[in-house]
């Protein structure tokens, strides 16, 4: 173990102070002021000029704790001996399902993002493996192609990418081939050269093959010596039963600590900012609550319909592929108890009870809709059933909205209502807190009729244009007294020049340092699918006929009126918004 010591160092000169670790590397944190607002000493960084790495510390003697001037004082933290270890070990990605759309369209970019800024670790290897016939020089040229991620414009880059392209491999395979596997299996020892090995295997592939993936890569290529992470995609089963089988069949072969279940949601900037937003702010967290709340609103839209994925969508519909995972997801950051700290685990306990404090969907509680075609300026768009693999009678939603409930203390009678849809008139992923009525208001008679538009909301614009901001009612500059609404706001373009990086990239930097935070652990899982597994079986036992609506509308008119049974207003409707 070496051990490390600071005491009250400003943070620069805290940068490089240390004991016995080795003198070519230093400090440098990727979530030093997370750090340093929670007082506690969760995670170091160690940079040596090329990569970053996080390690946890084994021990930490007390609390880090900012004394004046801003000098941070910093307990005695004891670091397992792999953390100043990292000229000896190396980590292995492989990307199963390579030759892919998920794989061409956001892992490839994101492993490069990392690279280009220096995430990745000093040595580490890329393969791709699939069943497709590919040379390491075709899965270049393919991975070089779909470099079109937000790194393409900067400095170097095209140097960068070659040497980023000179450490990706591609392996041909089976997904059920033990032997393949093993193949694999040689290769990466060879590129792992005597080092410690860790291995990444990214499940890229549809679900019906995960489990034959993972026991092939777990009994014929895991690591001899370091660690074995596996991250699953989506999704995760169709209902309690499905997930709880392919959990049980993903346990024979992994411990959970190395299943990481992907939801890119919870990559993105301003889920992660959630927690941030009401746990550092003090004006938040006190009217985080029914005292205050009217209705919180999770909204997903896409201009665009199911276009290519029409076979899988039409298995799964958008009560699966959105609801039950990303936007759930989204509530239980939103809605849990303050968590003991914020290391993985004590997060997704309050998640988990968070979701076993609601009440399962009913189906008077939802309304589902499906888009057809619709001709608008001369142009045709088609309907979901266009789509040569959807059935011609297929009653899959490709909308759905639903009231669900909350039966804690906190939440007790807030509506938390949720919307998602495809092929809409626009393309969002936002949060709406409405709060309620001022009491007693003074200005009541200067808002005009309508008290509900005049209650302040705050919004969270998740994409595009990651925006915060609050509504507020505001006089009206001039002599007399007229108030309107404005926003506070809070836009990230204006306020931050850094470019917002991909989920992906967070959640793979993520899962190569072992931080399980952003995953889905098994129970949380479990409870996501009890509260949507008796509703989704009764939409289809009773065949529930979905509302049409026209591509490119605002979707069912029914969603209003099922807010409006909870008095509830949507609030991305409307002229100001
Ligand atoms: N695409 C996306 O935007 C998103 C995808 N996901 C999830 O990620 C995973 C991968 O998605 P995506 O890349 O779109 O999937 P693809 O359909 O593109 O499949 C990935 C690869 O798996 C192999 N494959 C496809 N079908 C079969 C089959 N029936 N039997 C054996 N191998 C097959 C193919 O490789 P080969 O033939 O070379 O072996 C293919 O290139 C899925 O679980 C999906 O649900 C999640 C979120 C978004
Ligand atoms: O998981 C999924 O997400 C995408 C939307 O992701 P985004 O990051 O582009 O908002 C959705 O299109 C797809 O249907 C779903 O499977």
């Amino acid at each position: 173990m070496a051990t490390f010591s600071p005491s009250s160092s400003s943070s620069s000169s805290l940068l490089h102070q240390r004991t016995s670790i080795p003198p070519k590397q230093c400090y440098y944190s990727r979530k030093f002021s997370l750090q340093q607002s929670t007082k506690r000493v969760s995670a170091i960084h160690l940079h040596d000029g090329a990569s970053t790495k996080k390690v946890s510390p084994v021990k930490a003697d007390g609390p880090a704790t900012i004394l004046k001037d801003g000098i941070l004082s910093m307990p005695s933290v004891t670091l397992p001996e792999e953390a100043i270890d990292e000229e000896n070990s190396t980590v292995s990605i492989t990307v199963v399902g390579a030759s892919g759309d998920l794989a061409k369209k956001k892992i490839f970019p994101a492993l490069f993002a990392l690279y280009y800024e220096g995430y990745l670790p000093k040595h580490f290897t890329i393969f791709g493996y699939a069943r497709s016939k590919m040379s390491d020089a075709e899965l270049r040229t393919m991975v070089s192609k779909t470099l079109t991620c937000r790194i393409d414009q900067r400095e170097n880059c095209g140097e960068k990418m070659d040497r980023f392209l000179e450490r990706c491999f591609y392996h041909p395979g089976q997904y059920d081939s033990q032997q393949n596997f093993l193949e694999l299996d040689k290769k990466l020892k060879e590129h792992e050269d005597g080092r410690v090995a860790n291995r990444l295997f990214y499940l890229s592939i549809p679900p019906n093959i995960f489990i034959d993936a993972v026991k092939c890569a777990s009994t014929s290529a895991s690591a001899a010596n370091g660690w074995t992470r596996v991250i699953v995609e989506k999704p995760f089963g169709r209902d309690s039963e499905s997930s709880a089988a392919l959990t049980r069949s993903l346990k024979q072969y992994l411990d959970e600590d190395q299943i990481f279940r992907i939801d890119h949601y919870l990559g993105k900037e301003l889920v992660e900012n959630l927690s941030v937003l009401r746990f550092s702010n003090l004006i938040f967290e006190p009217l985080w609550s029914r005292q205050y709340i009217r209705n919180v609103q999770f909204i997903f839209a896409e201009d665009f319909g199911t276009e290519g994925r029409g076979g899988y969508f039409d298995n799964y519909g958008i009560i699966r592929d959105i609801m039950q995972n990303h936007l759930l997801q989204i509530l239980a950051l939103f809605a849990m108890e303050t968590p003991v700290s914020l290391d993985a685990e004590d997060i997704r306990n309050e998640k988990v009870k968070v979701l076993r404090s609601m009440r399962p969907l009913r189906v008077e509680d939802v309304v589902t809709g499906q888009y057809k075609s619709h001709t608008r300026g001369g142009v045709k768009y088609p309907a979901y059933t266009d789509d040569k693999t959807v059935p011609n009678d297929s009653l899959t939603p490709t909308f759905a909205a639903a009231a669900l409930f909350i039966d804690n203390a906190r939440w007790d009678g807030v509506p938390f209502l949720m919307k998602a849809g495809k092929a809409l008139h626009d393309r969002r992923a936002e949060i709406r807190v409405q709060f309620r009525h001022v009491p007693g208001n003074l200005y009541n008679k200067n808002i005009g009729t309508d008290l509900d538009e005049a209650t302040n909301e705050l919004v969270i614009r998740v994409q595009p244009d990651e925006a915060i901001y609050l509504k507020i009612n505001n006089k009206v500059p001039g002599l007399g007294m007229r108030l309107d609404r404005s926003n506070l706001n809070l836009l990230y373009a204006a306020r931050y020049a850094k470019e917002i990086p991909d989920a992906y990239e967070r959640l793979l930097l993520d899962a190569i340092e072992g931080e399980r935070r952003l995953f889905i652990r098994s129970d949380e899982l479990d409870a996501a699918w009890s509260l949507f597994t008796p509703v989704l079986k009764e939409l289809e036992e009773k065949k529930v006929l979905p509302e049409y609506y026209p591509y490119g509308s605002r979707g069912p008119v029914g969603s209003h009126y099922l807010a409006a049974r909870y008095k509830v207003r949507w609030g991305d409707v409307g002229s100001e918004q």
